[in-house]
């Protein structure tokens, strides 16, 4: 037997969805979005100077198939990308009605979504009279702030200090279906949140909202901080998906960051949490140790929240930069006869409008299985593949590729 590591780089789409004028930021649709070309475009030509300078360098990613992956995707090669590749390389299309966190991850793991998620309308307030009166009477407070869409960073600049004198949670939401709380650590407490969010979580999953999300966050007006104790509450998966079927099969299965929230811990044996530099140490611990059978699904979302949300290109090179020389290091560690699977969820173009997340394809790179093209797959097929190269049954629409 062998062992599989499914790493989720969150955020990281290569553009040309074919839907994504279905999708929009800022009420202007996603048409053209594409988080890794504009990314490598801004480095080329100087615009990403800040903690990093000219061209974007990845290149154990690219080695993979990375550039390769873009050109499938969107018919159009980065600067700085598209050496040959040497690991086996596509473009997987999500068909799932959501370009959020939930609708990418379930169905990489097999399971399109099923249904069409709730979101918030525009108007303030964004949440109807009956939510907001239950958050108050859990948070024991005589109301909420915010009650609107909006970037978190943002909401702490505009409510944090309002939080700290009224003791009401910081309500917001996205063009996700999301229902955010943000909290202070201390004033509030951490666990009061928590209790919060856990609390109201079953009635918005009634309403087919696809999470809660609890936003702690330290420090004093003009210097609020969010922390690495983000919690997500998300509707379980309605049918058995990856994590289920190779945890049925008695092999045992790791998550690496939120993945355990995101799969609400179905088929998840046990967690590994942190900051994304955390979780590539555990990466590389799991090499030496995960166990024969093994299937390690990781998330590293920072891409996503601390760079792509915040529309910060030159800190998304960084990121991408910072990644790629610790994948020049993992790969190594890796046994005869193991599978590594890059991929993402969607995408969060830093160039974009707008702060959220873009309708984008992903790149599929695969080490440990030969060398070649896969071409263009679906988001289900990478569930299909990990499982065919676990020895594990797979059910739903995914083919695998290998
Ligand atoms: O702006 P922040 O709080 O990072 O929120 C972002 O994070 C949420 C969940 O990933 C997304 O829906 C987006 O709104
Ligand atoms: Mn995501
Ligand atoms: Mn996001």
């Amino acid at each position: 037997m062998t062992r599989a590591f499914l790493v989720v780089l969150d955020s990281v789409g290569i553009g040309g969805a074919p839907d994504a004028a279905s999708f929009f930021n800022d009420v202007r649709p996603d048409t053209g979005a594409n988080t890794l070309l504009h990314i490598a475009e801004a480095c080329a030509s100087g615009h990403a100077e800040t903690g990093r300078s000219g061209p974007l360098t990845l290149p154990n990613l690219d080695r993979l198939g990375l550039g390769a992956a873009l050109a499938c995707a969107s018919g159009q090669g980065a600067p700085g990308l598209g050496a040959p590749p040497e690991g086996r390389w596509g473009a997987a299309t999500e068909i799932s009605p959501g370009k959020d966190t939930p609708s990418g991850h379930w169905e990489l793991a097999g399971l399109p979504v099923p249904w069409d998620w709730h979101y918030f309308p525009l108007e303030v307030p964004a949440f109807p009279a009956e939510v907001i009166a239950r958050v108050s009477e859990l948070a024991g407070t005589d109301g909420i702030l915010g009650a609107c869409h909006g970037s978190g960073t943002v909401m702490l600049d505009r409510f944090g200090a309002e939080h700290l004198r009224t003791v009401r949670p910081i309500c917001y939401t996205s063009a996700d279906s999301v229902f955010q709380i943000a909290a202070h650590e201390e004033s509030f407490g951490l666990e009061r949140l928590l209790a919060l969010c856990e609390g109201i979580a079953p009635m918005l999953h009634e309403m087919r909202v696809g999470r809660v999300i609890a936003r702690p966050f330290v420090g004093q007006e003009g210097a609020f901080r969010r922390t690495a104790n983000r919690r997500d509450y998300a509707i379980a998966p309605p049918m058995p998906v990856l994590t289920d079927w190779v945890q049925r099969a008695g092999q045992p299965v790791i998550g690496v960051g939120k993945i355990g929230d995101i799969f609400s811990m179905r088929g998840i044996d046990r967690v590994l949490k942190g900051e994304d530099a955390v979780l590539m140490d555990h990466l590389d611990t799991l090499a030496d140790t995960a166990p024969e059978g093994a299937l390690v699904f990781a998330n590293l979302v920072e891409f996503d929240s601390l760079w792509g949300h915040r529309r910060d290109v030159a800190g998304y090179a960084r990121a991408l930069e910072w990644f790629d020389a610790r994948l020049g290091t993992f790969l190594p560690r890796l046994r005869p006869g193991d599978l590594l699977c890059l991929t993402a969820d969607h995408g969060n173009d830093p160039t974009w409008h707008g702060t959220d997340h873009t309708r984008e394809r992903v790149p599929v790179l695969v080490a440990g299985c030969g060398t070649g093209p896969v071409g263009h797959v679906a988001f289900a097929d990478v569930a299909a593949s990990v499982a065919a190269h676990l020895g594990v049954t797979a059910t739903g629409p995914g083919r695998s590729f290998l």
